[in-house]
């Protein structure tokens, strides 16, 4: 147990008592969990100390991404930290749980099973469960033409390597809610297009209007990036009729698609009673999705409109609480409201960073250490205690050659220098974190140029948006160049889902220096190489969802630095959130008349009204 009595240490709660104190001064908790658990216990007065604990942990899992605390895990998940704290029994604390006013109305908490939410999470949770059951029940889309259907799939997926594609298409014409995996490269984006194509030509044959398509995305790189392969596969690839039936779209953010709204920050203006017109939406990256963000969007899609979620359901989660894309992967599926639409094939690499991948999604780590060390040309392993100068040399040249062309006034240049590689950490801090790697190449640049960086914004500074500014149109995940115009001063120049926009420094407010970036930033977007740096091995960050989503952002070339130990660190551990969406979903279909939460009995205790 890590007892400390630093007074000054802001993560102790100086006032905590009794068992509090006891699991804040272990660690478990912080100080901000501590107040939670004190504001709530005595505004109901609730005298229960494993209650108050049991609300201190349901913050801390909060803050972990988690969307709710499953008591009967939480002794298990804290490790050795809690081996010498009392912890209650499980049944005595469900049993004071039940009983406690924080159960009773308004609710501040609820009970499911094991599963211990605040409100708001438990609220969303059921909407989003109740939104996709109501989805599933509905009789499926007609379909107009059965063998013109048929044709149509054989005409856009032709041949034997689509075959994966042409099911996938064809499960998801038939279906009103369809989630569309694949890893990067196995054609997700291809099976998109045609599918939009295919839709669109039952619709012609109905004698019905063009479908109304939206493409979206969580963040406007991801966003850009999807509207840039479905025209690229549009072009390419289909028939000059296929595309004109399809019309024009664009993609945009989740945000933007819902409609932003002045006055609030999680409600939008398409919500239930002012539901989105399209008639097909495709989300992509919905990894990235977070719970409220689904809530919102489930709530805002017409019944009898598409909804196709793509992602990948390996990669790391929303930073934001939620797993909602793994939890309707098994919940939607197993529960038997949809089939799957599930793409394994990799069309891209054919090469080394493929098998990489594949070998961490499927748990090989004897595989994944001989890639990493088969010296092939796509993948290299620096294995080496101080890799500094192995760094140096690799990333020096385009950080370079960003300053070359931002010198040069020219930001198609730097901004293409940018995007050609990307140093990814797993933390912000620390020796492996983002902020030392920035400061060390800016002393490299400095070394190398004899032209020290004395301003914030020096010219070729590579810079990351980190928050949306709708009145600049520029958001979060958006980067940019600094760049020197002819007349000697500064512009910073945004890659912008909106094109390419330029702005004085000091218009812009959320921004980070980006020579390196967390890879929780980069999820959603991808560069010609990558180099990652693997975290210490006391990370709790490292786990296989953050390494797998690390060598999946590179196109052509991956550097992994670390070793052979946080390689079977990172495999061996996963990044699991707690949520109750797939249990939700897995549970059988409810008589018909009963709302569900009158229907489903909880077994420690009274759910509380149906409102
Ligand atoms: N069946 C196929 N046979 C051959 N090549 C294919 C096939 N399907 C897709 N491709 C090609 O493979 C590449 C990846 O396809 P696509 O962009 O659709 O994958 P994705 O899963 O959307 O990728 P990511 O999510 O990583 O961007 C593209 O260049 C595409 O043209």
């Amino acid at each position: 147990m890590t007892t400390t009595g630093d007074e000054f240490d802001s993560a102790l709660a100086l006032a905590a008592t009794g068992i509090l104190r006891d699991f804040n001064q272990a660690g478990v908790i912080l100080a901000a969990d501590v107040h939670v658990a004190s504001r709530l216990t005595t505004m109901l007065n609730e005298a229960n100390e494993s209650v108050a604990l049991a609300c201190a942990l349901v913050a801390r899992a909060v803050r972990a991404g988690s969307i709710c605390l499953d008591l009967a895990e939480v002794r298990n998940e804290v490790g050795d930290d809690g081996d010498e704290l009392s912890w209650p029994v499980l049944d005595e604390w469900l049993a004071a749980l039940a009983a406690s006013p924080l159960l009773a109305a308004p609710y501040p908490l609820r009970l499911e099973d094991a599963r211990l939410y605040f409100d708001r999470y438990w609220r969303e949770e059921e909407q989003v469960e109740l939104d996709l059951r109501r989805r599933a029940a509905q009789p499926a889309p007609e379909v107009a033409d059965e063998a013109a259907l048929l044709a149509g799939l054989d005409r856009l997926f032709p041949g034997s390597s689509y075959d994966e594609q042409r099911t996938a298409a064809q499960t998801a014409a038939r279906q009103w809610t369809t989630v569309l995996t694949g890893g990067p490269g196995t054609g997700k984006t291809t099976t998109v297009a045609g599918l939009l194509a295919l839709l669109a030509e039952q619709a012609e044959i109905a004698g019905e209007r063009r479908p109304w398509i939206a493409l979206t995305a969580p963040t406007g790189k991801a966003a850009a990036r999807l509207e840039e392969a479905v025209r690229r596969e549009l072009s390419d690839r289909l028939s000059e009729q296929d595309t004109e039936r399809l019309g024009d779209f664009h993609a945009r953010t989740l945000h933007m698609l819902l409609g932003r709204r002045p006055d609030s920050s999680t409600r939008f203006r398409h919500d239930r009673e002012n539901r989105l017109p399209h008639d097909i939406i495709v989300v992509d990256e919905t990894s990235m999705v977070s719970l409220t963000m689904m809530a919102r969007l489930l709530e805002a899609v017409r019944p009898e409109a598409r909804l196709v979620l793509v992602g990948d359901p390996d990669q790391l989660a929303s930073i934001e609480a939620g797993a909602v894309l793994a939890d309707l992967v098994e919940g939607l599926v197993a529960g038997g409201h949809i089939k799957e639409a599930e793409l394994r094939t990799s069309h891209r690499f054919g090469s080394e960073i493929g098998e990489l991948a594949l070998a961490v999604r499927e748990d090989r780590p004897e595989d994944v250490l001989a890639v990493l060390r088969s010296s092939g040309e796509r993948v290299h392993f620096v294995e080496e205690d101080d890799p500094r100068e192995a760094l140096r040399s690799a990333l020096l040249p385009d950080v370079l050659a960003i300053r070359i062309a931002a010198e040069a006034g020219d930001p198609d240049a730097a901004l293409a220098a940018l995007d050609r590689h990307r140093l990814l950490c797993a933390h912000r801090e620390g020796p492996w974190g983002v902020d030392h790697w920035n400061r060390t190449i800016e002393r490299w640049i400095t070394e190398e140029t004899e032209d020290p960086l004395w301003d914030t914004w020096y010219v070729g500074r590579p810079v990351l948006v980190t928050a949306n500014d709708y009145a600049l149109g520029v958001y979060n995940g958006d980067v940019g160049v600094t760049i020197r115009r002819p007349d000697g001063s500064l512009r910073v120049c945004i890659d912008s889902s909106r094109g390419r926009l330029d702005f004085a420094p000091s218009r812009l407010g959320n921004i980070e220096t980006l020579h390196a970036m967390t890879i929780h930033k980069a999820q959603g977007s991808q560069a010609t190489e990558v180099t990652v740096l693997m975290p210490g091995e006391e990370s709790r960050l490292l786990t296989r969802e953050l390494f797998y989503t690390a060598v999946t952002r590179a196109q052509d070339r991956l550097r992994v630095v670390g070793n052979e130990t946080s390689v079977r660190l990172a495999m061996g551990r996963r990044a699991l959130r707690a949520t109750g969406l797939r249990q939700r979903l897995t549970l059988e279909q409810q008589p018909s008349g009963l709302t569900l939460r009158e229907a489903r009995p909880n077994r420690y205790g009274p759910r509380g009204p149906v409102e």
